[in-house]
């Protein structure tokens, strides 16, 4: 849907130039929800601006469902943007108008007549769950209906692609989720393609099915989110995964003066696994006792994602058995961390 070569963008100031995106290259398919995330300053906002060109790329092309878009005039420009929904952290909403004419605009500069537009808004109105707002002027909202409106007002011409730029950002952990829902079920419903800009982990991990991280204006790491979480390569992904996960460290801090018995392993929990039930099958079938010490398991879209840290106690040949037995029969990974006997 989004081919993407050689971008780059330079702002020149004064005394100096800043590369806010440097020669990126991305390809995303139809219908993904594709997560950009990186730091305050690394280029995300620059970059999702440069895809409706918001801002003037410096040099590369963008294509758009076969549209090569930094080709077009500044009246083809216009029309191809109505393919390209956009929304932002602070709404960007018109303060005089109401919900019902906020919707409405985009339809309006677009020429559709008054019949239809009112038909249009009317089913944007339930699609986002804002019934009865219609004649609410923003100012009367709270946060998450803001966005609502943002994101009917962003659908309104029935785009292929919806730009998100920090669009949870400005609200609470949970409108946020209701937000990112609501995200979720325009994708499944509409197909649409959804680039998303962030900085908060778990908001990928949440509704994304495949993330590129951005640093210093380059992609620097990208692939499935799940495969990201589990094998992250560079600093600064791991560092975001740590927002979700917690550091894999943390377990340097157990004590192992406190389990002196038995075998102390990480088992690492990888897409449908975590599914297993894995502690009440070991302790039935090898007669071993399993205190658990500390882990988390997270959801993504692709399955579960996780470590646990446990304490196996029995028979130290029992206890080998068992660690062969998760080892090669089940897609459980097995650290053993510390011998505790
Ligand atoms: N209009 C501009 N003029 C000059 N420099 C700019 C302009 N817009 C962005 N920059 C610079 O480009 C770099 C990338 O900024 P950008 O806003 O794209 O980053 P970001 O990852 O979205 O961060 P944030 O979330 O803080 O906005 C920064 O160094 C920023 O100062």
């Amino acid at each position: 849907m989004i081919s993407i070569k050689g971008l780059n963008k330079v702002f020149k100031t004064r005394d100096k130039s800043i590369t806010a995106v440097d020669h990126i290259t991305l390809d995303i398919p139809d219908g993904e929800i594709f997560g950009v995330i990186g730091y305050s300053g690394a280029g995300k906002s620059t970059f999702v601006r440069l895809i409706n060109r918001l801002e003037e790329p410096t040099d590369g092309t963008i294509n758009i469902d076969n549209q090569e878009i930094t080709s077009l005039t500044k009246k083809e420009l216009r029309v191809a943007r109505q393919e390209i929904g956009m929304i932002f952290q602070h709404f960007n909403l018109l303060w005089s108008r109401t919900v019902k004419d906020n919707i409405a605009f985009p339809l309006e500069i677009a020429g559709t007549p008054k019949d239809k537009r009112d038909k249009r808004v009317q089913e944007l109105i339930d699609l986002v769950g804002l019934s009865g707002r219609e004649n609410a002027y923003p100012s009367q909202l709270s946060g998450g209906q803001k966005q609502r409106v943002g994101i009917a007002r962003a659908l309104a011409n029935n785009p292929k692609v919806l730009l998100c730029d920090e669009a949870t950002s400005a609200l609470d952990p949970e409108t946020t989720n209701s937000i990112l829902d609501l995200l979720v079920d325009i994708n499944e419903r509409l197909g649409l393609t959804i680039i998303l800009i962030t900085h908060e982990m778990h908001v990928i991990r949440k509704i994304c099915n495949r993330v590129a991280v951005m640093e210093n204006g380059n992609i620097v790491e990208q692939g499935d989110v799940l495969d990201v979480f589990l094998k992250p390569q560079q600093p600064v992904t791991k560092k975001f995964v740590e927002q979700v996960m917690g550091s894999q460290e943390d377990d340097s801090e157990l004590s192992f003066d406190n389990y002196k018995n038995g075998e102390l392993i990480r088992l690492h929990f990888v897409g449908e696994s975590a599914n297993q039930a894995l502690i009440s099958k070991i302790s039935k079938q090898f007669e071993v006792e399993v205190n658990i010490l500390q882990g988390k398991i997270t959801q993504t879209k692709r399955g579960s994602y996780g470590t646990l840290t446990v304490q196996i106690l029995g028979d130290p040949k029992v206890l080998n058995e068992t660690i062969q037995y998760i080892n090669e029969e089940t897609s459980i990974e097995v650290e053993v961390i510390h011998h505790a006997n």
